[in-house]
């Protein structure tokens, strides 16, 4: 029989992982629940999900439940959950981890796996949808301890299916990491696009734009409801994030400011080293 996956937020991830696990040998069927009628529509007809519902209580009769909605969204669900049978697994992908991995529920801690795919792109909503978004890309599975050992096995051979590489570590670490490699660039990425878009003329300025500007810039595109949510439930590691790079900024600035370039050259030159790890 065919494993039935639920999947809350038919978006970019959500779409995706459908497109994927369609990929594998296993025999899936997908339902599909979204508060936007005009998602729901476009995921039946691009093929990403076999039907949709309109109710929690029908999505958690699925053997798999995906959660893939804005973060603040996956802790309202999951208190919405009440109940669950003993093997059926939740997995959230959210792009925080701490406050979501607190908020469960202790009596449904064990059917929860709490995860964070290292993919994705500016674009969002079901037509983002693409069948090759986690392949070869690394997940992070928080908190593995608190789930039960079923749900681990599921959530392992799930991703792994999906042909991704599995990391493990806290929630807490997991923020913090995340702070500095995804969510500080997502705010800087934000702010030089509004420091441009403020000037007297942008579009003469952008006409000029090249690689570099369109590579930094890029995920300025990114959705501000998914955006919001994660700079709030990782405020105080995001502002930290910031701090550090405002700190570098700075000292750019000051040695511009005091034409200090061999200082600033070698200040460059530790920046270059970055890419002998990355
Ligand atoms: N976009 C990205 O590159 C990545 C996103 N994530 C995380 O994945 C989650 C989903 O992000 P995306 O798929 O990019 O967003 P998306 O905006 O493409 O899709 C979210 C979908 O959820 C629906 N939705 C929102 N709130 C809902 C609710 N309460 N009930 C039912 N449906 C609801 C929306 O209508 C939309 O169709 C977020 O938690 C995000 O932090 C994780 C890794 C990468
Ligand atoms: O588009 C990009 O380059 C991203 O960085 C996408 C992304 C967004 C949110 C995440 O939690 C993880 C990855």
């Amino acid at each position: 029989m065919a494993t039935k996956i639920g999947i809350i937020g038919l978006g970019l991830m959500g779409g995706s992982l459908s497109l994927a696990l369609k990929k594998s040998s296993e025999e899936y069927c997908f339902i599909g629940l979204d508060h936007n009628k005009e998602h729901c529509t476009q995921a039946l007809s691009l093929g990403l999900v076999d039907e949709v519902v309109e109710t929690l209580d029908e999505i958690k009769t699925c053997d798999i439940i995906i959660l893939t909605i804005p973060v603040d969204g996956i802790i309202a669900v999951v208190n919405q959950l009440d109940t669950l049978d003993e093997k059926c697994t939740v997995i959230d992908l959210g792009s925080t981890k701490e406050k979501i991995s607190e908020s469960i529920p202790k009596n449904l801690r064990k059917n929860f796996v709490t995860a964070h795919p290292m993919t994705g792109t500016e674009k969002f909503g079901p037509t983002a949808a693409i069948d090759d978004l986690y392949e070869g890309k690394v997940v992070v599975l928080c908190d593995m301890e608190k789930s039960g050992a079923h749900q681990q096995t599921i959530a392992k051979k799930l991703f792994t299916d999906m042909k991704m590489t599995l990391v493990f570590m806290g929630a807490k670490e997991h923020d913090r990491h995340a702070a500095f490699i995804s969510h500080m660039p997502h705010a800087l990425s934000y702010a030089l696009a509004n420091s441009v878009m403020k000037q007297e003329d942008p579009e003469s300025i952008v006409a000029l734009a090249g690689g570099g500007f369109k590579d930094m810039s890029r995920i300025a595109k990114s959705s501000p409801k998914m955006w919001e949510d994660i700079f709030r439930q990782n405020k105080t590691n995001l502002i930290e994030a910031i701090e550090a790079f405002e700190t570098e900024l700075k000292e750019c600035r000051h040695m511009v400011e005091n034409e200090e370039w061999e200082t600033l050259n070698k200040w460059m030159g530790e920046a270059n080293t970055l890419h002998d790890i990355l």
